[in-house]
Parts: C-alpha cells; sequence; structure tokens
C-alpha cells in the first residue's frame, strides 16, 4: 500500500527538504541522530507508523508522551517539527507527519554512516493515540529474550529482525535509570565495564537517575556493527541487550554481525521498511495533520 514514490508529484523536493533540517540538528547535537531514529520505533510500536508519539497531552487530550518509555526519555520532537514546518512551506498540505518520521529515522542514520534505503511513504496522520499502547507495547529494559521477542512477534517481526533492529543501539544513549540493575545486579556483564559505568550511575534509585551512558561505548554516533562486539564482550549496557548474547538462540546472529557489518547494514535497512509497514493509515484515514503535534 505504501511506495517509494509516493510524493513524485505531488512533492518532488521532499527528501531534499527534510535531509538539510536533520544534517543541521545533528550538527547541533551529535546524539540527536539516534534521538530522531528512536522515535520513530515508538511511534509504529503503538498503533502502527502512524505519527501518535507526536501527539501533545493537552487538558483534553492523552497521548503518548508520558508513557514509561517515552517520559523524560523520548526527544527530538523540535526536530520533527522544524521538519514539518520545511515541508509545509515547500509542499503545503500534502506530508503526513507519519511519513516525516520514516524519512527523519533514514536520514538519521545515513548521516552517522549506517545503510540508505528506499523510504516507503503514503502513511496519513492518526486521530488519536495510546498511553496504555505505549506502556504495553514497548519493550522495556529488565526483559528478558523471551518478553522481548514476543514485543517484537505482537507487530509482526521475527526474533530476527528483532535482533537485527536492536542494532540501532550501536548510536545514542540511556540513563542511569534503565541499566541500574543491569550494572549492579547482572552478572553477565564484563566486571570492569560494570565498574566504570557504576561511577556515573548511583546504585541508589533516586540519585543520578538521569545520568547518561552510551549504548555503544566505544563508537555511540557511529551506526556501525560496534554493538554487537559489546554484546560479545559483555558490555551489553541494558540487560535486553545482554539477553541477545547470553547463551541462547539468538548468539549466533550476534555473532554473525560482530563482524560483518555489510550484512548487518544491509540487513537493518530491510528490517526498517518491515517495521516502516507496521499497519499505516491510508487512503482516506486520519488525516495530514497541518502541526505535528495537534490533530487538525
Ligand atoms: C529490543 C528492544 C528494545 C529495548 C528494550 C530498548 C530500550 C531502550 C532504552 C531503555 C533506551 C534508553 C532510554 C532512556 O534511558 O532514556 C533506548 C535508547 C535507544 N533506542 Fe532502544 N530499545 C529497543 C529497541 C530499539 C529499536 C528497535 C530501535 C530502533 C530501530 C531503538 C533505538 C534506540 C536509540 C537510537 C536509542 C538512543 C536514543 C537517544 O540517545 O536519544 N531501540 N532503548
Ligand atoms: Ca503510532
Ligand atoms: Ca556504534
Amino acid at each position: 500500500q505504501l511506495s517509494t514514490n509516493y510524493y513524485t508529484s505531488a512533492c518532488p523536493n521532499i527528501f531534499s527538504t527534510v535531509k538539510p533540517v536533520v544534517q543541521s540538528a545533528i550538527l547541533k547535537e551529535k546524539r540527536m541522530g539516534a534521538s530522531v531514529l528512536r522515535l520513530f520505533f515508538h511511534d509504529c510500536f503503538v498503533n502502527g507508523c502512524d505519527g501518535s508519539l507526536l501527539l501533545d497531552d493537552t487538558a483534553n487530550f492523552t497521548g503518548e508522551k508520558n508513557a514509561t518509555p517515552n517520559k523524560n526519555s523520548a526527544r527530538g520532537f523540535n526536530v520533527i517539527d522544524d521538519i514539518k514546518t520545511a515541508v509545509e512551506t515547500a509542499c503545503p498540505g500534502i506530508v503526513s507527519c507519519a511519513d516525516i518520521l520514516a524519512i527523519a529515522a533514514q536520514d538519521s542514520v545515513v548521516i552517522l554512516g549506517g545503510p540508505s534505503w528506499n523510504v516507503k511513504l503514503g502513511r496519513r496522520d492518526a486521530l488519536t493515540a495510546s498511553l496504555s499502547g505505549a506502556n504495553n507495547n514497548i519493550p522495556a529494559p529488565s526483559m528478558n529474550l523471551n518478553d522481548l521477542t514476543s514485543k517484537f512477534s505482537a507487530q509482526g517481526l521475527s526474533t530476527t529482525d528483532m535482533v537485527t533492529l536492536s542494532g540501532a543501539h550501536t548510536i545514542g544513549f540511556a540513563r542511569c535509570t534503565s541499566f541500574r540493575s543491569h550494572i549492579y545486579n547482572d552478572t553477565n556483564i564484563d566486571s570492569s565495564f560494570a565498574q566504570s559505568t557504576q561511577s556515573n550511575c548511583p546504585l541508589t534509585s533516586g540519585s543520578g537517575d538521569d545520568n547518561l551512558a552510551p549504548l555503544d561505548l566505544q563508537t555511540q554516533y557511529i551506526f556501525d556493527c560496534n554493538y554487537y562486539k559489546n554484546l560479545i564482550n559483555k558490555k551489553g549496557l541494558l540487560h535486553s541487550d545482554q539477553e541477545l548474547y547470553n547463551n541462547g538462540s539468538t548468539d549466533s546472529q550476534v555473532q554473525t554481525y560482530s563482524t560483518n557489518p555489510v550484512q548487518f547494514k544491509s540487513d537493518f535497512a530491510a528490517a526498517m521498511i518491515k517495521m516502516g509497514d507496521i499497519s499505516p493509515l491510508t487512503g482516506s484515514q486520519g488525516e495530514i495533520r497541518k502541526n505535528c503535534r495537534v490533530v487538525n
């Protein structure tokens, strides 16, 4: 239903309009590429890739931004606003916020050295959002391999897709509260890595909760296969990361990617297209939002 040439006649410059905005956001703050990529994931896992995540809470509307996985964590909404402004100038009323997320996620990956792919377009924007969906569908860092697998399976994604898409953690950061338990309580972790990470993430919950550590300790701004090397060295930052290489069925895929960046990147591109296909609104469903934060 989605297609790569959806805006070819209605907004021929869509890609060249979006990319410079993403580029300048990343130039201003290197982490932003990671943050934008994650927004696309968190949108697609709740009612599909429909821009639901972008809607602000109001007195009479409850969105997804205050769900546990997003609160004090999801970021980059201003970049999406800036892209929308640029796109509305170029092609008013044509391009959905859901599609902007899909394009910006790909641009972010490319700018940081990852693969490019042909982004499928034609999604329309939701009129609703789901707080409970965000709380229930988005995997948590405390989950084991089985629970992670079932969250992806619920979205029509395989365990293989999950291992591939988790490679997104080759860029970006996490807060202490997301990895505290792993670095203090788990045993499948390199002890010197645990120790050095503990220095900026106090044991006591409530202190230093928002302190950041890179998901990939060596190349947090480069989209490479180093995330998988870390897992093999027991240097996954999140409990959920290390679950992918913990004497289980996914070990072999991690091993393959750790030495084969070409295959990782090509699989990642394909898996992103698959994730982007999760129940889009099309045709006369939904709308083209004027402002990504509010329903028209
Ligand atoms: C496999 C299940 C996954 C779990 C449990 C998970 C969990 C997390 C957590 C806890 C954080 C840190 C949040 C914080 O502390 O504020 C994070 C960050 C991130 N996640 Fe995931 N994630 C998963 C899969 C994915 C996927 C599929 C993608 C994209 C394709 C993704 C992209 C990212 C990125 C890029 C960041 C860094 C964001 C930033 O620096 O702003 N994650 N993830
Ligand atoms: Ca959504
Ligand atoms: Ca990296």
